[in-house]
C-alpha cells in the first residue's frame, strides 16, 4: 500500500511558488488500479514526477508518501536512487518519442539495466516473455524505435519499465496520443501486468474518463493542485457528487461510457492561477452552486464508504 499524506509540492517561479500540489492526500491499495483524472495543469503529472524525481523547479514543500509503512526520501533525490525503477517506475508523458532514435532497442535495455547495475543477461529471459505477453516478437530488440508504431512503442515502454517488477508503477498519459482501438489494447495490457502481479499497483495518469472507465478500480479526480473527489470508478461516473466532477462527466463524449441526448458541453471558466489562488474552494468561481460557504477551504471528507469529496454543498446537491 502506497500513502500520499498532506503532500505539498510547489514550482518556485520568478513571481513566487506555482502551488501544484497542495495538501494532498490519499491511497493506493495493493493490486489496485488507481486512475487520477482532471483537467490540464491539475498537477496530475507533477504527483507522478514528484514520487521519482524532484527536478527544479519543482520542490518539496511538506507531506509523506510511504510505500508498505516504509517513509520514501522523495526529498532527497540521491536516496530515491534506491527506489527508482526498482521499487517505483514511472512512465513520463511522451516517453515513447523519447527513446534514443539512434540507438537499437536491445541497445536501449542493455543500457538502461546497466545503470542499474543489472547484467542483460540475467534479465533477457525475462524481457523475451514480457515481450511475447505484449505480442511484440523479439525482433523487435533488433530495430530501431522509428521503426515500431506509436501502440507497438507503447507496450514496448510498459515491458521496459516493469522489467524489474517494481510494487508501484505511474502511467502519466500512456495513451493519449494513439487512436482509439490501441488506446484499448495499450490500457488493457496494463491491467494484464497488473493482475498478473508483474506490478503491485498502477496510477494511471490521463485526462481521458473513458480510459479510466475501462480500466481502473478508482478515481481521485483533481482540480487546481487539490483532490475534488475520490471514489470507486462506477460510482464517480455514474454518480458523481463534486461540482467540478459532475461537470466533467457531463462534457465528455459518449465513448462507451453512457449514451445521452444531452449536448457535449465544455466547463466554462478557467482554473485558477495556482501562483496566488483564491481563498477557498478554488472552484467556486466556475461552481453554479457555490455561495459564500464556500470563501473557507471544504475538507476531503467521508461521504460513504470509500467515498470522499471536498465540497460544502454536497449533501444539498
Ligand atoms: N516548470 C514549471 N514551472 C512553473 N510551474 C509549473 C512548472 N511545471 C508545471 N507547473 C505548474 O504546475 C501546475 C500543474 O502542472 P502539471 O503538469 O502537474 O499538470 P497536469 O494536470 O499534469 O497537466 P497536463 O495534463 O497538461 O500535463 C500547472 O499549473 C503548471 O502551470
Amino acid at each position: 500500500m502506497i500513502q500520499i499524506e498532506r503532500l505539498r509540492i510547489y514550482y518556485k517561479t520568478l513571481h513566487g511558488d506555482a502551488k501544484a500540489l497542495d495538501d494532498v492526500t490519499f491511497t493506493i491499495n495493493d493490486k489496485e488500479i488507481l486512475g487520477i483524472a482532471g483537467e490540464s495543469g491539475c498537477g496530475k503529472s507533477t504527483l507522478g514526477n514528484s514520487l521519482i524525481l524532484l527536478k527544479p523547479p519543482m520542490k518539496y514543500v511538506s507531506g509523506e508518501v510511504k510505500i508498505n509503512g516504509e517513509k520514501l526520501p522523495i526529498d532527497n533525490n540521491t536516496e530515491m536512487r534506491r527506489y527508482r525503477y526498482k521499487k517505483i517506475s514511472l512512465i513520463p508523458q511522451y516517453a515513447m518519442d523519447a527513446l534514443n532514435p539512434t540507438r537499437k532497442i536491445g541497445g536501449i535495455i542493455r543500457d538502461l539495466v546497466g545503470q542499474h547495475k543489472i547484467k542483460y543477461e540475467e534479465i533477457e529471459k525475462r524481457l523475451h516473455e514480457r515481450l511475447n505477453m505484449v505480442k511484440l516478437s523479439k525482433d523487435v530488440l533488433n530495430m530501431y524505435p522509428f521503426e515500431l508504431s506509436g501502440g507497438m512503442k507503447q507496450r514496448l515502454v510498459l515491458v521496459i519499465s516493469t522489467l524489474l517488477n517494481p510494487d508501484l508503477l505511474i502511467a502519466d498519459e500512456v495513451t493519449s496520443a494513439l487512436d482509439v482501438s490501441s488506446q484499448k489494447a495499450v490500457s488493457l495490457m496494463f491491467k494484464e501486468f497488473r493482475d498478473r502481479e508483474i506490478v503491485n499497483s498502477i496510477i494511471f495518469i490521463t485526462h481521458d474518463i473513458a480510459v479510466l472507465y475501462q480500466i481502473a478500480d478508482r478515481i481521485v479526480i483533481m482540480y487546481a493542485g487539490k483532490v475534488a473527489e475520490i471514489g470507486p470508478t462506477e460510482e464517480i461516473i455514474a454518480n458523481p457528487l463534486h461540482p467540478y466532477t459532475k461537470a466533467l462527466i457531463k462534457s465528455l463524449p459518449n465513448a462507451g461510457i453512457r449514451h445521452t441526448k444531452e449536448k457535449l458541453e465544455g466547463i466554462p471558466g478557467h482554473p485558477p492561477n495556482l501562483i496566488n489562488p483564491p481563498a477557498g474552494c478554488r472552484f467556486r468561481d466556475r461552481c453554479p452552486f457555490a455561495d459564500e460557504n464556500c470563501l473557507e477551504e471544504p475538507p476531503l471528507k467521508e461521504i460513504n464508504k470509500g467515498r470522499l469529496v471536498a465540497c460544502w454543498k454536497v449533501k444539498d446537491l
